[in-house]
């Protein structure tokens, strides 16, 4: 279990958007804690606080751009689910399994913790996606809250920024690694 502070910065400035209790609940289309992230529009959708540690929810919506460099989350397994869109997802285990995919609508990925992953969007796409608990609030951590309800401009954390969040969320960047595909 992540055991993060009550007044945790990640999700401080986001107080009500969700309960933060295991209530029902439902949201609009375009509602949720969203951030920007480079030029990626997340939105939070379900949090730790919902699921009682267990599991956390959100949507990433992008236009084409740069490859996302590779990445490892020690700790978090997620899934890419295409809702809309075409991206490209890369996998390496370090042991048996390597693979480079393009998704459309309706294709899914699997990335257990400690895999290296890398992917990249190839049209304006959004991608839904669920891992392990406290892991969504990663991307508050790197982002600026927003209140767009499509992807629009850039914002470029500062590289200690990100490595501080990469230290919280248990991430590690490897930008030089070298996909086998
Ligand atoms: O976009 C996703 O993840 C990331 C985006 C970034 O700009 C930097 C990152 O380090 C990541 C990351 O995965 O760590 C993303 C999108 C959709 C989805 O289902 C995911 O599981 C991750």
């Amino acid at each position: 279990m992540t055991i993060f502070a009550i007044d945790d910065t990640d999700k401080a400035p986001f107080a009500g958007i969700l309960p933060a209790a295991p209530k029902p609940f439902v949201l609009g289309n375009g509602e949720g804690e969203k951030s920007l992230v480079f030029d990626q529009l997340f939105t939070i959708l379900l949090s730790a606080d919902e699921t009682e540690d267990q599991f956390g929810a959100f949507t990433m919506q992008g236009n084409r751009g740069d490859r996302i460099p590779a990445h490892t989350h020690l700790k978090t397994h997620e899934i890419f689910y295409v809702v809309d869109g075409e991206i490209t997802v890369w996998m390496d285990d370090t042991a048996d399994y390597h693979s480079k995919t393009t998704l459309t609508t309706g294709d899914f990925a699997y990335v257990p913790a400690g895999t290296v992953h890398a992917f990249q969007i190839h049209n304006s796409s959004k991608v839904f996606g669920c891992g392990t608990a406290g892991f969504e609030r990663f991307f508050h951590a790197m982002g600026q809250k927003s209140d767009l309800t499509e992807p629009a401009g850039i914002y470029v954390p500062d590289f200690e920024v990100m490595r501080a969040a990469g230290e919280k969320y248990a991430t590690v960047f490897q930008p030089d690694f070298q996909f086998r595909d």
